[in-house]
């Protein structure tokens, strides 16, 4: 079963205002437990709408969101449990810690959620771990954190609640190659170790690439696939229509199909690509 399910998504801003704008737009859309994908889109093509839409913080202006089967915003009451199944790091969450410790922080959301004081203590171990914050690092104050820290940070609080599904937007953005690398390392390791499903939105085609299984597209608020990332670097000229740029390195293998030089295979990352090359001439790698 799908853990979460859109039928005709419809979200307008606006509505019955001279600014009215529709920022999704009958999206039909099936993510199974267990998937890891990267939501890709222009800017203004509503992938930040549509996510927030997962764990019920808009509510839908038609059609509807089923979370696990269960439809949102049918009862109210039911809402406060599914922000806990759906957990969502929004863009630069660093600028949200407030408590006097780093372990606070991270103990906000389990702490709301009710649990009992040796159950937040562990949580807050094991996804201080899971980001690579170390047991020193807990007991600063956010402020004595670097920015790649306070952003670790910010999303172990949120993994510490356990979700059934994360979401994270933009989680790199901002952060320096290195960086960039360690963020998404991480959550690609939360991914393995966990086998939740994880959602992040990126800009990025590179990062999407070498990271995730699956890729969404939007574009325009519509939806324009979900399907596995090879699957959807084969569109790579109806992506490029609508502003996506796909990786570099899948650029230079079309380029050499259109030459004439096709290696039978779709390439998006580097190191796939030097061993299809290595690999055709022969070398072992
Ligand atoms: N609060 C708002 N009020 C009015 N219009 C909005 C609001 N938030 C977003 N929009 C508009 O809705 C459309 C979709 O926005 P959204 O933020 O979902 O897109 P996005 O793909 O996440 O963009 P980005 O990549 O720039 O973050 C855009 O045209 C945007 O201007």
């Amino acid at each position: 079963m799908a853990v979460i399910k859109t039928e005709k998504l419809t979200y307008v801003y606006g509505e019955g205002t001279p600014f009215r704008k529709v920022a999704v737009d009958n999206v039909d859309l099936e993510i199974e437990k267990g998937d890891f994908a990267g939501i890709i889109g222009h800017t203004g093509s509503g992938k930040s709408t549509l996510i927030q839409h997962f764990n019920g913080l808009l509510k839908p202006t038609s059609g509807a969101v089923y979370i696990d089967g269960e439809k949102l915003w049918d009862d109210k009451a039911k809402l406060r449990p599914v922000r806990f199944k759906v957990g969502l790091v929004f863009q630069y969450p660093e600028y949200q810690l407030f408590e006097e410790t780093v372990a606070k922080d991270i103990a906000f959301g389990p702490k709301n959620m009710g649990l009992d004081k040796d159950e937040i203590a562990r949580r807050v171990k094991e996804s201080a771990e899971m980001v690579g914050l170390s047991a020193k690092a807990l007991e600063k104050s956010p402020f004595e954190l670097s920015g790649g820290q306070r952003r670790r940070a910010a999303i172990a609080g949120v993994m510490a609640m356990e979700p059934e599904v994360l979401i994270l937007d933009e989680p790199a953005s901002g952060l320096d190659p290195k960086g960039r690398e360690q963020i998404l390392g991480m959550i690609k390791d939360y991914h393995r170790q966990k086998g939740n499903t994880v959602l992040l939105v990126s800009h990025s085609m590179e990062d999407i690439a070498k990271n995730v299984d699956k890729i969404l597209v939007m574009n325009d608020a519509k939806l324009f696939c979900y399907d596995e990332t090879v699957k959807v670097f084969h569109r790579a000229e109806e992506l490029e229509a609508m502003g996506l740029a796909v990786p570099q390195i899948t650029r230079v293998f079309n380029r050499l199909k259109a030459m004439g030089i096709d290696l039978g295979e779709d390439v998006y990352t580097v190191g796939f690509g030097r061993d299809l090359l290595l690999n055709r001439l022969g070398k072992r790698v």
